[in-house]
């Protein structure tokens, strides 16, 4: 480092060198010895430049920006960024309360319409009663040709049964429903199957209907096919014929109605399978169980082997057993029970 570097720092002093020649001798030395560049030593030696580069580096920034508009925003910055935390809590607690008012106004409108018809709910998280059949499209995004079938059929209201199992399965809960007869369970448990089957498919049988008599399964077999009218839906009804003769591999069916004895005897001698079946169903399971089928029902329900099969019983009264059959083979049931048990 030369002479010069150093005056030019110190201008305007005088450095007497002869009564710090000492000093200076070693400071020169140090210098010399470390081969340090020159700048660098300077910047050491002072042990201000950093502080003092940075306070260059932002009047730069300043003068660049302008000190009005800088202090405004450093100073936004600063609060601005806790108070949009805050802001954001608050939205959050507001969202939060809103959904909470609005969740309790529903449990609220939900009891309410229960209570009007009737219906006496047990499960968890039970979704909300229809208020009308054009509920199943606004909510469920029903088809219309399902719609405009109904109407045909004459159904103006859905009836109480109607109102709390449909939506019930359309969410994709099991259902055990007891409702009076005549009180329209058939459409209760028929109207999710064809809103959520794809018609005509060829995967095999994707839902079952087990009903205790063969009287009662045509009945069902004829108000679904006029429930799907409009639609190709493969609707059978397991006859004895079917039973004994059935070629099932080669057959269509995507909705298959039956008494347990057919049904049974169709899976051991005509290897019929059940595998891909979505919803099982059984109808008037109070007289299932009274006439005796529980080992037929057994091996049925182990012949319907999908995981997410969606299972449904529907009676008429609810005997120990069929509540016992019910908490065997149900998964998160929601249990409705309209009028008295
Ligand atoms: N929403 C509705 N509005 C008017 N009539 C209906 C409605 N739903 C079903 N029905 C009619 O009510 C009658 C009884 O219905 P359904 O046979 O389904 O009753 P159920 O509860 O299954 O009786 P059961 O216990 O005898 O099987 C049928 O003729 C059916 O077409």
């Amino acid at each position: 480092m030369g002479d010069k570097g150093l005056s030019f720092l110190f201008s305007g002093l005088h450095f007497n060198r002869k009564k710090f020649a000492d000093d200076f001798a070693r400071f020169k030395e140090k210098n010399e010895n470390e081969d340090i560049p020159e700048t660098s030593t300077i910047v050491e030696t002072v042990k201000v430049e950093p502080e003092d580069k940075l306070a260059a580096g932002k009047k730069r920034k300043r003068k660049e920006k302008g000190s009005a508009e800088r202090v405004e925003s450093f100073s936004v910055f600063k609060k601005s960024e806790p108070a949009r935390v805050v802001e954001d809590e608050e939205k959050e607690e507001d969202i939060g309360l809103q959904e909470k008012k609005e969740y309790h106004r529903r449990i609220e409108r939900d009891a309410l319409s229960r209570k009007k018809y009737g219906i006496h709910i047990s499960g968890h998280n039970v979704p909300s009663p229809l208020q009308s059949f054009d509920d199943l499209s606004s909510r469920y995004g029903c088809k219309s040709y399902l719609l405009r079938n109904i109407a045909e059929l004459g159904f103006k209201e859905p009836t109480p049964i109607q109102r709390q199992a449909i939506p019930a399965l359309l969410s994709g809960r099991e259902c055990f429903a007891c409702a009076p007869t005549g009180s329209g369970k058939t459409l209760a448990f028929l109207f999710p199957i064809l809103m959520k089957l794809k018609p005509g498919s060829k995967e095999g049988i994707r839902a079952v209907i087990l009903c205790p008599t063969r009287e009662l399964a045509t009945q069902t077999t004829r108000e679904c096919k006029k429930l799907a009218k409009g639609k190709k839906f493969y609707i059978k009804l397991m006859t004895k014929d079917l039973a004994k003769n059935g070629d099932f591999g080669s057959m269509h069916i995507d909705i298959l109605v039956s008494t347990p004895l057919r049904l049974q005897f169709a899976i051991r001698k005509r290897k019929l399978d059940l595998s891909r079946v979505e919803y099982l169903v059984l109808d008037e399971s109070d007289k299932l169980f009274e006439l005796g089928f529980v080992k037929q029902i057994d091996s049925i329900v182990k012949a319907c082997s999908n995981p997410s099969i969606i299972r449904s019983l529907f009676s008429a009264t609810l005997p120990e057993s069929v509540e016992e059959l019910a908490r065997t083979i149900m998964h998160d049931a929601v249990r409705i029970i309209v009028g008295r048990k």
